[in-house]
């Protein structure tokens, strides 16, 4: 039926098209472009009875992942990927090591609403001006389109739509797996995806029943926690941002990160470990605030090491624009002299994270800042408003250590707990301590051999603390003692001195 001849000249009219076009392309002014397009757009809609909607992957200005574009994401992976033929593997869900599958790019697929068929397909485009970009996928912009006929306009915009964004949301929640994100350095930000964080499934097993702290405190805590994830109401009403700090502190070993990871599970919630060295200044800090989702917690561990933002708000250190000229001429030292500044992040920058503007951007998030040293940190950094809630995780007490016994010996009570209660009362030790001696180095041992272990830490730690003070005792004595026989000298040679005068 088809002779070569045919297909040959079905060819040579297609090629001639595609040489028309690129020609229109490139020697058509751009104006007179876009006025041939709006036309042949208007025509083809005159005799096109299907309506189109189109949902982008961004929302204002590319800023945000917007939500209505994630619902749909969800509701199609969920309800339309088993009849696409192209498809993405995004990832692997945890344990069970399934692949997540989603549609690829221009691939359709159709779905049916109260008996009304419509189609849905996964598109990008990328900005003409960005062609000959050095990183081509930068710009790429995507987005879902939904097709359906006009005469089924109305239960398709005011019903189907709102179907979707319902059911994609109660998707992601039901497949809710919490991440643990760090922010990548911002010379990643560029690429095929643009992430500014990265993310693995959060799986830390932490939990408020197996930290090992004061009870009452940690009810307190749970309490607090409670009250400000149903807070959204009393929020509103008052008028403040839906979020609150946190400052823990405390030596190592105390359980602080322990604590933000229970402080996770108990939420529900996605943790950003924000890596400030990494950031390199304040607006880089702000773009990563806003990429943030609700129902989030923000830490910044070791407060006081990340920066040096203790003490100044960023008053410019001297001589730092001394040189600028000489910069100007030598690029190379310009180089190395930004690279010696590191991170420019500053401290008016990181309170304007915590309750400026940009922290009002969505709701819903816990900030928790953790520190060694909390006579360090900047007064301003920790005022109550900004750290809402200042949490001591300090020594072992005895019953923290029940909650530790439980964890590690399961045990509730031993004759040895007597012992080891009068022991808490006179030393001090890190609850990570504890856990270490606590651990059974075998299958089956004996609790007993944990607990002896423990008595024997702790009563070395109380050995060390008896001779630390005696020692110090005994120091500050020599001091006193010499200071005294200085005294002593001084007021001889002033008796002295009086003696030669009346003479
Ligand atoms: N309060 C606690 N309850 C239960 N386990 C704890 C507690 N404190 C410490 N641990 C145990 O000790 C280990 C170290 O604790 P963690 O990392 O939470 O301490 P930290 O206070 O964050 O220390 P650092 O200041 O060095 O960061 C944890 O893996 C945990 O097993
Ligand atoms: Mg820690």
């Amino acid at each position: 039926m088809f002779s070569a001849e045919m297909f040959t000249g079905f060819g040579s009219a297609i090629g001639g098209l595609v040489v028309m076009w690129a020609m229109f392309q490139q020697y058509t002014p751009p104006q007179l472009q876009q006025h041939v397009e709006r036309y042949t757009h208007k025509l083809v809609n005159l005799f096109n009875p299907y309506i189109r909607i189109v949902f982008p992957e961004f929302a204002g200005e590319k800023l945000k992942h917007s939500e209505v574009y994630m619902a749909i994401q969800n509701y199609l992976k969920e309800n339309a990927t088993a009849r696409a033929k192209w498809l993405k593997a995004d990832a692997v869900r945890d344990s069970s090591q399934s692949l997540i599958l989603s549609m690829d790019d221009h691939e359709e697929v159709t779905d049916v609403f109260e008996g009304v068929k419509v189609r849905w397909s996964s598109n990008k485009t990328t900005p003409k001006n960005m062609s000959l970009s050095f990183y081509p996928m930068t710009e790429d912009r995507r987005f879902y389109q939904l097709t359906f006929h006009q005469r089924h306009r109305k239960l398709i915009t005011e019903s189907y739509v709102k179907h979707i964004l319902t059911e994609g949301k109660a998707i992601a929640i039901k497949n809710r797996q919490r991440k643990l994100y760090t922010n990548n350095p911002s010379q990643n930000w560029f690429g095929y995806k643009q992430t500014k964080w990265s993310h693995v499934v959060f799986e830390h097993p932490a939990t408020f029943e197996t930290l090992a702290m004061e009870p009452n405190k940690k009810q307190e805590i749970m309490n607090d926690l409670k009250k400000f994830s149903e807070g959204k109401e009393y929020y509103t009403k008052v008028g403040k941002a839906w979020k609150r700090g946190y400052l823990l502190y405390g030596p190592p070993g105390t359980g602080k990160s322990t604590m933000i990871a229970a402080m996770a599970n108990f939420l529900n919630y996605n943790v950003y470990d924000l890596e400030l060295t990494a950031v390199k200044d304040n607006t880089e800090l702000k773009k990563l605030l806003i990429e943030t989702s609700s129902k989030s917690i923000i830490v910044i561990e070791d407060i006081d090491c990340s920066l040096d933002l203790t003490g100044q708000r960023k008053t410019k250190e001297k001589g730092e624009d001394d040189d600028d000229d000489d910069e100007n001429d030598n690029p190379m030292k310009k180089m190395e002299k930004e690279e010696k500044k590191g991170s420019k992040v500053t401290l008016s920058g990181l309170l304007n994270f915590i309750d400026g503007i940009w922290s009002s951007c969505g709701g819903e998030r816990i900030i928790i800042f953790t520190t060694n040293h909390v006579d360090k940190l900047d007064p301003a950094l920790i005022r109550r408003g900004r750290m809402d809630k200042h949490i001591e995780m300090s020594y072992c007490c005895f019953e923290a250590f029940k909650v530790l016994a439980r964890n590690y010996l399961d045990i509730d009570h031993h004759p040895l707990f007597t012992t080891i209660s009068g022991l808490f009362d006179k030393t001090k030790i890190t609850p990570a301590d504890v856990a270490e001696n606590l651990i059974p180095k075998s299958n089956n041992e004996d609790p007993e051999i944990g607990l002896r272990n423990l008595i024997q830490a702790l009563e070395a730690a109380e050995e060390l603390e008896v001779r630390n003070k005696a020692e110090e005792e005994a120091r500050a004595k020599a001091k006193k003692e010499e200071q005294e026989k200085k005294g002593n000298g001084e007021m001889e040679e002033v008796k002295e001195i009086g003696k030669s005068d009346k003479k």
